[in-house]
């Protein structure tokens, strides 16, 4: 199915168009036999200025689907778009560039350098590719993740929590078009879970950037503006202003009969009191 994510979404000020953008979107592993289709021609528009979560059944593709979105891994068949550019068909080097200069990730383990403290772990990618950050907006990053007083540690100073906002900075700090979180909160307990939602729900709100989110979690998910659901590599449904228990029972409805529990550690839902900081 297709989906129009920016029709979709609440009313949190208008989306701003469309930040990604995939048509026919087919990505197959093996040959012969062994051809796993992990995407099978998934069309979807990435509303800008939304949080957008990713859900399906282990091995329905989330992974797949973000790794292709982000192009960090080759299709099939199909095309994607970031914003204008059209993704497939560039060259390594292109892709690597686009990737530093126009998108941010999240991973759930935090990939920090432990012998660099926050602020140099922030500023990292920028550091790499030899571009100063813009001061003001590194600022405002900091602050709004509540960081300020914390620049000077090391990560082995900093709780989960502490860290994956470092993370989530370090994401943000170049003004990237999209910001992928994949499984953000993965390794984390609840209220740093919840911490972190609630700063990539500032990210979008606040800020004004785009995230796409892939989690098992539908009390994570809750946090979004839309979930799209993925099965079998298709996009089978979606839903707009999400709460834990409608996901839930939509991802039962999709499963077909291997329904996973939420993990134990599991974020609950809503908004409202997902900005607690705990400093
Ligand atoms: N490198 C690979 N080689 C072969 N098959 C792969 C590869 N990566 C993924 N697959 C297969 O593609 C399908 C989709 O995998 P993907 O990791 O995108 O699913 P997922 O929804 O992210 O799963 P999970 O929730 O378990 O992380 C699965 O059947 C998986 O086994």
């Amino acid at each position: 199915m297709s989906t129009a994510a920016a029709e979709h979404s609440p009313g949190r000020g208008e989306a701003d168009g469309v930040a990604a953008r995939a048509r026919g979107l087919t990505k197959a592993y093996g040959s012969g036999e062994t051809t796993v289709l992990a995407l099978d021609s998934v069309d979807v528009d990435i509303a800008r200025g939304r949080f957008t979560a990713v859900m399906g059944p282990s091995g329905s593709g989330k992974s797949t689907l973000m790794h292709c979105l982000a192009g960090l891994d080759t299709v099939s068949a199909g095309q994607v778009w970031l914003g204008n550019t059209e993704i497939t068909g560039l060259k390594d080097r292109e892709l690597t560039r686009l990737r530093r200069d126009r998108i941010g990730f999240m991973f759930q383990s935090f990939n920090l350098v432990p012998t660099l403290n926050a602020a140099e772990n922030i500023t990292l990618p920028m550091d790499i590719a030899g571009r100063r950050p813009d001061r003001k907006w590194l600022d405002q990053v900091i602050d709004t993740l509540g960081l300020r007083d914390r620049l000077t540690h090391r990560p082995a100073q900093l709780s989960g929590g502490q860290q994956q906002r470092v993370a989530c900075a370090r994401a943000l700090v170049s003004r990237p078009e999209l910001i992928f979180a994949d499984e953000p909160t993965g390794n984390l307990d609840s209220r740093s879970g919840l911490e972190v939602l609630g700063f990539l729900r500032e990210a979008v709100d606040a800020l004004g950037q785009t995230v796409v989110m892939v989690t098992h979690d539908p009390g994570a998910a809750a946090h979004s503006d839309l979930v799209l659901f993925l099965a079998d590599g298709r996009i089978v449904d979606e839903m707009a202003r999400p709460t834990a228990p409608a996901v839930l029972e939509r991802m039962r409805l999709f499963a077909g009969g291997h329904q996973q529990a939420p993990a134990s550690g599991t974020v609950p839902a809503g908004r409202d009191d997902a900005a607690r900081r705990e400093d």
